[in-house]
């Protein structure tokens, strides 16, 4: 296949930013077709030196392929002399946090169905021995027929990737801080190694947003968020969900391997088996919910 250049497409409005990318709606010149472009600016990536994350970013986005639905498909990837550019899928119905906040909050519908939509793409992260490590609201996308579609692997960990063996760039490696505060599990906050169990505790902050509207750990800091965190800080509105309230309680714990789905021989079987998820179909979940 020939390598694409920037010339192939037309660049239209910026539909996400990180610190280290730019991400633009664009147009395919030779098919239409509406792809979401990542743009990295190669000094600034080399300046933070997170080459790495990059480099990682690009391995994990191969791997994942597109054999599981749940998660953007990486097309292409292309330079030029200042620039990376990955060309990904374009989700067209926007983040899960927009839907949160324009809905306020989700019924108990929608929060089941989009919270099994992310069990089975974590069991599916989980097969592939990766770690997200920054899952949150922000990277939930809806595609055009309102499915999820997982996004931004540039904090994610490859389990079992050899680790290097001197003791400078492990210690760098450990004390380089990944995530969102208000979604970092306590044990990368104690740097301890990350596991699946991680993405675990981010699902239990996702689903009790879904329901709230609102983070579980909230602060005016992210030093006071940590502390929250750490000392398991929250809790829920008068009136919370009983069985919800008992699923999310089951994810934000602060040790990894007691949460719920962490230990299980078949992932996430344990969670599947929750009586928050009673009346799932984990085979056909059927078509999305309404939000309305
Ligand atoms: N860090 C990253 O890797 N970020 C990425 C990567 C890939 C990617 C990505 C981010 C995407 C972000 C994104 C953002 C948007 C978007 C942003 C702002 C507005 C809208 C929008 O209004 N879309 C029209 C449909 N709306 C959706 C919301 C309800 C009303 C109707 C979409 C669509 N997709 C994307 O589509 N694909």
């Amino acid at each position: 296949v020939r390598k694409r250049t920037p010339a192939d497409f037309v660049f239209g409005k910026v539909i996400g930013e990180g610190s280290f990318s730019t991400v633009y709606l664009a147009k395919d010149v030779h098919t239409n077709k509406e792809f979401a472009i990542k743009v990295l600016e190669k000094r600034h990536i080399i300046r933070e030196k997170k080459t790495e994350y990059v480099n990682r970013e690009k391995k994990v986005l191969q791997i994942l392929g597109s054999s599981c639905k749940y998660f953007v498909h990486l097309y292409y990837t292309f330079q030029d002399t200042d620039r990376l550019y990955f060309v990904l899928t374009y989700a067209k119905n926007g983040e899960l946090l927009q839907q949160i906040n324009k809905d306020t909050s989700f019924n108990l519908e929608c929060t089941k169905y989009y919270s099994a939509e992310l069990v089975l793409a974590l069991e599916y992260l989980n097969l592939k021995g990766i770690v997200h490590r920054d899952l949150k609201p922000e990277n939930v996308l809806f595609d055009e027929n309102w499915h999820i579609l997982i996004t931004d692997f540039g904090s994610a960990k490859i389990l079992g990737e050899d680790k290097s063996s001197d003791e400078e760039n492990q210690k760098r490696r450990k004390y380089s801080f990944v995530g969102t505060a208000q979604y970092v599990s306590p044990e990368i906050l104690n740097d301890a190694e990350s596991t699946c169990a991680s993405d675990l505790w981010a699902l239990g902050c996702i689903i009790y947003q879904m329901l709230t509207g609102q983070m579980p750990f909230r602060g005016a800091s992210e030093y006071l968020i940590f502390q929250k965190i750490l000392k398991l800080d929250y809790d829920f509105p008068q009136g919370f969900h009983k069985v919800a309230k008992d699923l999310i309680e089951k994810f934000l714990v602060i040790t990894p391997s007691n949460r719920l789905g962490a230990t299980d021989e078949t992932p996430y079987k344990s969670i599947r088996e929750h009586e928050f998820f009673k009346d799932v179909n984990w085979d056909d979940l059927g078509p999305p919910p309404k939000f309305f």
